[in-house]
């Protein structure tokens, strides 16, 4: 959610304001350069990211090879979806939708960043239909652009801790993403995810179970969210996730990261596809609208966060 004030100085180089001219054929790789144009890429790495943190090691998939239709790279996302247990690795004007005056002079970059953001998500849709075996653009016709949707497109920013004591709130909660797919940048650690060996039930990760996710130049981490596990009857598996301050010497720097979250259509019903590689759902079950899904999510946020001590829900 965007405050209507900026809550602090807007650094100039917030790198989703500044993806300008992207094509279809950008990769994350390039992406990440362009958000470069206006600055040094590696004022974004301040200080490396430690070598004596236990890290996840990541399947890394080509975006440009995908968007390309190149099948053994469409494959190797599939089976990096589906045997990566309990990790996920990857219109209309509306009232008050407006960007809020302080930003509204970036209104077109925010609207390119944001088509930048549905083409990179549906490229990854479109190389998942295939092993899914639906029938081709069963997933793309849910998420295109121009509908009415619950996309969006967030700014993280995490405060560093020059005190190096530990501190409360560490981060962002555990939780998992209320999206089809959430394409991630960021330039210093603070992503953890449960060990991928390890079975998660709920929200309970044990301390010791989780892993740094290493921020790599030219890379975005691909989160597939609860969308997808509806889609599939969990075929695909959405997972948990949080934040933590900044590891090691890095943990003093304040961190950015850019979200491009895509959703399905409002009007869409949120159902098990039919396919024959889907286990059937259970079709005395009600389905309700993607519309009403994002509205029920941000509910049950709402009051994890209050039972959490939080009072201003419009920032949590
Ligand atoms: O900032 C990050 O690295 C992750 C943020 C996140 O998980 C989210 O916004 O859902
Ligand atoms: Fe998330």
């Amino acid at each position: 959610m965007i405050p209507s004030k900026s809550p602090t100085s807007v650094p100039p180089f917030i790198p989703a304001i500044v993806m300008t001219n992207m094509t279809v054929s950008t990769s994350a790789e390039q992406a990440l350069r362009m958000a470069g144009d206006d600055f040094d890429v590696h004022e974004f790495y301040p200080v490396p990211f430690p070598d004596d943190v236990p890290v996840a090691e990541l399947e890394k998939i080509s975006l440009s090879k995908i968007l390309n239709g190149v099948r053994s790279e469409c494959d190797r996302l599939f089976k990096t979806c589906t045997e990566i247990p309990q990790s996920e690795f990857f219109g209309t004007r509306t009232e008050g939708g407006a960007l809020p005056d302080w930003l509204s002079d970036h209104h077109d970059t925010f609207k390119e960043a944001a088509e930048c953001g549905n083409v990179m998500a549906r490229a990854i849709l479109s190389a998942l239909e295939k092993p899914l075996q639906l029938p081709p653009g069963s997933l793309l016709k849910l998420h295109r652009l121009q509908d009415d949707s619950g996309d969006f497109t967030r700014i993280l920013r995490y405060a560093g801790d020059p005190t190096n004591e530990p501190t409360r709130p560490e981060g962002f909660p555990p939780h998992k993403d209320a999206q089809t797919v959430a394409i991630l940048f960021a330039w210093i650690g603070g992503l953890q995810i449960p060990d991928p060996g390890i079975p998660v039930e709920g929200f309970a990760v044990k301390e010791e179970d989780w892993r740094w996710v290493k921020p790599e130049p030219g890379y975005a981490v691909v989160n597939l969210g609860d969308a997808m596990e509806i889609y599939t009857n969990k075929l695909l598996r959405s997972c948990i996730h949080r934040v933590f301050k900044s590891p090691g010497l890095q943990r003093p720097h304040d961190r950015y990261s850019v979200l491009f979250a895509t959703r399905p259509k409002n009007d869409s019903l949120m159902k098990v596809l039919e396919s024959p590689v889907i286990p059937p759902g259970d079709p005395t079950e009600e389905s309700i609208t993607s519309l009403e899904w994002g509205h029920r999510i941000i509910a049950a946020v709402q009051s994890r966060a209050r039972a959490r001590g939080a009072r201003d829900l419009d920032n949590i």
